[in-house]
């Protein structure tokens, strides 16, 4: 299975949203990185077919989404940043609800409610009303929601947002377990949402894609530029002259800092590995 995006633009009005966006994607998660307001969701609600692109083609497998219709949507699920869920139902009810909507027959809507239930470990809660979830109770409801219809193409917009830390890592290996034969879009601007389990990191800023590759490729791409330093407080801003300080703590003697930079930022600075929120830092820095 392949999904094209070619030359996507976006206006609104007259301000550009997205920029020519050219991406191929093949099962496996792809972590949609980039700080707020940089067009993610935009480009998440093209590739789910709920807005046209200004400008671009969507191809899954050469075929045009246009051309496809029905076929095209048959093969999305789409949990949006804000899922309405109808706090008097109870969750089973509002699955059903769902999958009414996705065209199941009643007993299709039953036996996949049930396994799907199971899968977002959610079983015990089926009868208890929306309204009485917790926020991660939610989020996996709505996860459930858009696995009903045996989606090959599972568009995730910010899907941790407001989860404690354990929920967090539970919605983690969840979406790990359930990307094994489809493709799965995942934005967020939390780069440990996607640092253990997206196949591949699409940076995004300002509408366009600046960035991607493996969490190797993007790592590697700062090898050599990382460094830790022990400095007086006094130092920080002569150092953030130099390069990206993507890490400032307290310390007895002063500041550890964790900097970016090509050369050392100071004497006595040891160079580390990079990782994935130093690569965000370093292009995200300013905003
Ligand atoms: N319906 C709309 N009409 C006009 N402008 C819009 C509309 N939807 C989004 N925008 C603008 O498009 C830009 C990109 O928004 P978008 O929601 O796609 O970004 P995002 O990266 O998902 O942000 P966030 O991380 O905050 O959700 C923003 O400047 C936003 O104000």
């Amino acid at each position: 299975m392949e999904l094209k995006l070619q030359g996507i633009e976006h206006n609104f009005g007259k301000k550009r949203i997205l920029n020519s966006i050219n991406l191929t994607m093949s099962p496996g998660v792809y972590g949609l990185l980039g700080p707020n307001g940089t067009g993610k969701t935009t480009l998440m609600r093209i590739v789910a077919d709920v807005l046209y692109p200004t400008r671009g083609k969507v191809l899954l497998n050469e075929q045009n989404k246009d051309e496809m219709g029905d076929l095209y949507r048959a093969q999305i699920g789409y949990l949006p940043q804000d899922l309405g869920m109808y706090n008097h139902f109870s969750a089973r009810d509002f699955l059903y609800y769902v999958a009414a909507l996705k065209g199941l027959s009643k007993k299709e809507a039953g036996d996949r409610i049930e396994v799907l239930a199971q899968t977002v470990n959610l079983s015990g809660e089926m009868d208890k009303k929306c309204g009485k979830y917790s926020g991660g109770m939610k989020r996996r409801l709505g996860i459930a929601q858009a696995l009903l219809n045996h989606p090959s193409i599972l568009i995730l917009d910010e899907p941790t947002v407001g989860l404690d830390p354990m929920e967090r890592v539970r919605f983690r290996n969840l979406i790990s377990e359930i990307s094994a034969e489809r493709i799965v879009i995942l934005s967020t601007h939390i780069v440990s949402d996607v640092d253990h389990i997206a196949k591949q990191v699409l940076l995004m800023g300002r509408g366009e894609l600046l960035r991607q590759g493996t969490i190797k490729d993007l790592t590697f791409d700062l090898e050599g530029e990382v460094w830790e330093a022990d400095v007086p407080g006094r130092m920080l801003a002569q150092i953030e002259e130099k390069g990206t300080v993507v890490n400032v703590q307290q310390t007895d003697n002063g500041l550890a800092l964790r900097v970016v930079s090509k050369d050392p930022p100071c004497e006595d600075a040891r160079l580390v590995n990079p990782s994935l929120e130093d690569v965000y830092m370093h292009y995200f820095r300013r905003g």
